[in-house]
């Protein structure tokens, strides 16, 4: 049984396949939303959508297997048509916080090659102010410790992100230092002043990428555009 909340992920994930079209290469999020959207993709491609995406984790690579979607990489496409991804947490100038599944960097990736990015989640994620929700960012493992601590001079306690004990690994071998800054009053500024230090690989900030917001809630879903 889905709660309410998996109801609205469901709904979501399955409206945005409706700008999938035939011959499109497609990036294919991470996520419990994506999740949905993949499986309603493997339906139409069941029944004769010709289409091939590029996943941004081994999670959703796994489910592309299961419901039939092809995969392709960059070394066969150099620009995807498409975008499809959640979040986990969008503010009113569209905005983004990602990386909660920890797959944010092969996700900015399929955002920066696409020619759209939709963006698909719950009414819960939509805030005022970036912030709430702690800031995902991708750390080379080799000193990441020096890194925090260069991270935390703009003002946050970064916590390595841990499972069984140790920190979680990313698909790409690295590191998540999960960072609470509260509220990010300029985004762009602070995505900036994390790129230049040293060890990051990535942040989980998605700053003027968004196209295309698919929000759901129990009534229904909502789209706006950029
Ligand atoms: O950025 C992500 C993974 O790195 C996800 O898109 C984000 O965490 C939202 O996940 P969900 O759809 O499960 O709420």
């Amino acid at each position: 049984m889905l709660n309410e909340k998996d109801k609205v992920k469901k709904l979501v994930g399955e409206a945005s396949v409706e700008y999938i079209k035939d011959g499109m290469n497609i990036g294919l999020g991470s996520g419990s939303t994506v999740y949905w959207m993949v499986k309603k993709l493997g339906k139409l491609v069941e029944v004769g959508l010709d289409i091939k995406g590029i996943p941004s984790s081994n999670q959703t690579a796994e489910w592309a297997e299961q419901f039939g979607v092809s995969l392709t990489d960059f070394s066969h496409v150099k620009q995807l048509d498409l975008t499809i991804d959640g979040a986990d947490e969008v503010d009113q100038d569209f905005q983004l916080i990602k990386g909660g599944g920890g797959a944010l960097f092969r996700e900015k990736v399929i955002a920066a090659a696409a020619k759209e990015l939709i963006i698909i989640v719950d009414k819960s994620k939509m805030v005022t102010q970036l912030g709430k929700y702690p800031l995902p960012i991708e750390v080379l493992p080799f000193g990441w410790q020096m890194t925090a601590n260069e991270i935390s001079r703009l003002g946050c306690v970064p916590q390595v992100r841990k499972k069984a004990g140790g920190p979680v690994v990313t698909d790409n071998g690295n590191y998540i230092l999960d960072c609470p800054f509260k509220l990010i009053s300029n985004p762009r500024k602070l995505d900036e002043e994390l790129k230049r230090i040293v060890g990051v690989v990535e942040t989980g900030l998605f700053i003027g990428m968004a196209d295309k917001i698919i929000v759901g809630d129990g009534d229904g879903i909502r789209t706006m555009n950029v």
